[in-house]
């Protein structure tokens, strides 16, 4: 089942495209990674799919009521700041807003996603503790949280694992995973392209603006895509954990 439709996507900074006709669909169920270089746009092409940049093409998520569009995505954008010092739980709940009627208190339902999402980013025993007092890897694990609580068919993260430790990159990963083993439909824009290889169903790789390769892992992390676009050589290797990929060298 299609989840997320773009076409000819395009974003402008002044005369010069950062994001350029972006075309894809993303399909229930799929854990995609948005990969490229510094400046290769993702971060723009996230903001657009999701209507919080001025573009021209069209998205299936941008064009859907405000409220629908909170409860078909949620998302994590890349800057981290907590501007006030929140309790945690408090912070995680705010995930649950779309969810509510114009001032209604918390249910049942919102009160055990919000357990849920504390408990999946294992956060148990910091819920009253303000938020800005947390480690900066801590605080990217209550954002994530917050972003589970939505319970939102659609994921869009920005940099997600960057700042965690290995064991929560993967363990994040890995509840990425089981959410779209459930249905649900992850697309995270991702510079570990280790984590990227091993856990994502398939890789959009983005080069100036443009989509340049979209597929499999193992199709995209080619030689030739990781010298034209990263200017690197690496190790890809198919193993029985998975794809491993271990970056070698500079070759530009
Ligand atoms: N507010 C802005 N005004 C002008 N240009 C911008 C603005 N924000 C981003 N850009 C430019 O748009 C291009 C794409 O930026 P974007 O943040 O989408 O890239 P990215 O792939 O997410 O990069 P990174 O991996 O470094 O986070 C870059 O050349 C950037 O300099």
């Amino acid at each position: 089942m299609t989840a997320l439709t773009v076409t000819d996507l395009t974003v402008l900074r002044g005369e010069c495209p950062v994001v350029d006709q972006v075309s894809l669909s993303l399909q229930a169920g799929e854990i995609t990674g948005l990969i490229g270089p510094n400046g290769a746009g993702k971060t723009t092409l996230l903001r657009a799919i999701l209507g919080l940049q001025p573009h021209s093409g069209t998205s299936s998520l941008a064009s859907l009521p405000a409220r629908q569009r909170a409860r078909t995505a949620a998302w994590m954008p890349q800057t981290r700041e907590i501007a006030w010092p929140v309790a945690v739980e408090t912070l995680v709940m705010l995930g649950r807003v779309p969810h509510l009627a114009g001032g209604a208190k918390p249910s049942a339902e919102d009160r055990a996603a919000t357990a849920r999402a504390l408990a999946d980013m294992a956060l148990n025993g910091f819920e009253t503790r303000a938020a800005t007092d947390l480690s900066g890897g801590e605080q990217a694990r209550v954002l994530i949280a917050r972003v589970l609580a939505q319970e939102t068919p659609i994921i869009l993260a920005d940099e997600p694992i960057a700042g965690l430790d290995p064991a929560f990159q993967i363990a994040t990963m890995q509840i990425f995973r089981r959410l779209a083993d459930q249905g649900k439909t992850i697309l995270a824009a991702l510079h570990d392209l280790g984590l990227a290889a091993r856990h994502c169903t398939r890789l959009l790789l983005l080069d100036k603006g443009r989509l340049v390769a979209d597929g499999p892992p193992r199709d995209v992390l080619t030689p030739e895509n990781l010298h034209r676009v990263f200017g690197i050589a690496a190790h890809v290797m198919e193993t029985e954990h998975g794809l491993i990929f271990q970056p070698l060298e500079i070759t530009r």
